[in-house]
C-alpha cells in the first residue's frame, strides 16, 4: 500500500543523549499529527535500541545498512535479521554514500534487498543522480538503471515492502534543492520505471531525499508523485523534524 513517510537518517551523528531528547520529543509531537504520515527514525546501529525504547511503538525505527551476508564470519557487519530482532520495520539499502564511499554497486544493493526483504522489513532504497549525470543530461537514464538492476530480486509478493527514496546526489547536504517540479518529473519517471519492472507502481511510495527543511517540505510534498521525504541533516534538530512531518498534506 502506499504510504505516506517521513524517514530522519541520522547518518553517522547521535548520542545516547539525543537519542532520549530528540526521539522522546518527536514522540510527544507525533500523537497530533492529523495526516497519517509513518514517522520513521533511522540511527546509527549502535543506538537503535535507545531510539526503538524511547519510541515505545508510536514511532518506527529504522537500519541505515545491513550486511548482503545472512550471519557469520563478517566483522562489523550487521545483519538485516539483527536489525528486525531489535526492533526496526525498515532498513535503507543503497543509499548514495554507500555507493561513492563503500563501493555498493547495483548489484550489492540487488542482494541486500532482497535479504531485507527475505527478512520481513521495509526496504527503502536509494537512487538518484551526480551533478554530472544530470548536466549530461542522463539524470533519469541513470536512475532507471538503478532500479531496475537494484530492485532485480524482489518477489511479486514483496512489492508492499518496497519504498524508492529518490535523492539526487547533488541535493544531499549541500542547501541545493531540486525544485518541487524537477522532483515531481523524476518521481513520475520512477514510477513508470517501476511499471516497467512489473511492479504496483502506483502502491509504491516514493520518496524525496536532499536538502529537505521545514521551509520547502510543503511545497515538495504537495507534489503528487512525492509520498514524503528521506531527511539527513534536519532529522537532527527536533523541532524542524517535527515541522516536516507536520508538512505533509492530509488525505493525498
Ligand atoms: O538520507 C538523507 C539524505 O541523504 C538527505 O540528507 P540531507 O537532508 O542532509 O541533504
Amino acid at each position: 500500500m502506499r504510504r505516506k513517510i517521513v524517514a530522519g537518517n541520522w547518518k553517522m551523528n547521535g548520542s545516547k543523549d539525543l537519542a532520549e531528547k530528540l526521539v522522546g520529543y518527536v514522540r510527544s509531537e507525533a500523537g497530533s499529527l492529523d495526516n497519517g504520515v509513518e514517522v520513521v527514525i533511522i540511527p546509527p546501529a549502535i543506538y537503535i535500541s535507545d531510539v526503538v525504547a524511547q519510541a515505545a511503538g508510536d514511532l518506527a525505527v529504522g537500519v541505515q545498512n545491513v550486511s548482503g551476508w545472512q550471519a557469520g564470519a563478517y566483522t562489523g557487519e550487521v545483519s538485516s535479521g539483527m536489525a528486525v530482532d531489535q526492533g526496526c520495520g525498515y532498513a535503507l539499502v543503497g543509499h548514495s554514500e554507500r555507493r561513492q564511499l563503500f563501493g555498493e554497486t547495483d548489484e550489492v544493493v540487488a542482494d541486500k534487498v532482497a535479504r531485507v526483504l527475505g527478512d520481513g522489513l521495509v526496504a527503502i532504497v536509494c537512487v538518484g543522480e551526480t551533478l554530472e549525470q544530470r548536466e549530461a543530461g542522463d539524470a533519469e537514464a541513470v536512475v532507471a538503471a538503478q532500479i531496475e538492476r537494484g530492485l532485480a530480486k524482489v518477489e511479486v509478493s514483496q512489492w508492499e515492502r518496497v519504498v524508492v527514496a529518490y535523492e539526487p546526489v547533488w541535493a544531499i547536504g549541500t542547501g541545493k534543492t531540486a525544485t518541487s517540479e524537477d522532483a515531481q518529473a523524476m518521481h513520475a519517471s520512477i514510477r513508470k520505471v517501476l511499471e516497467g519492472i512489473g511492479a504496483p507502481s502506483k502502491d509504491v511510495s516514493v520518496l524525496y531525499g536532499g536538502s529537505v527543511k521545514a521551509d520547502n517540505a510543503a511545497a515538495l510534498f504537495a507534489e503528487p508523485d512525492i509520498d514524503g521525504g528521506l531527511i539527513g541533516g534536519a532529522s537532527l534538530i527536533a523541532e524542524d523534524f517535527v515541522s516536516i512531518c507536520r508538512a505533509m498534506p492530509a488525505g493525498s
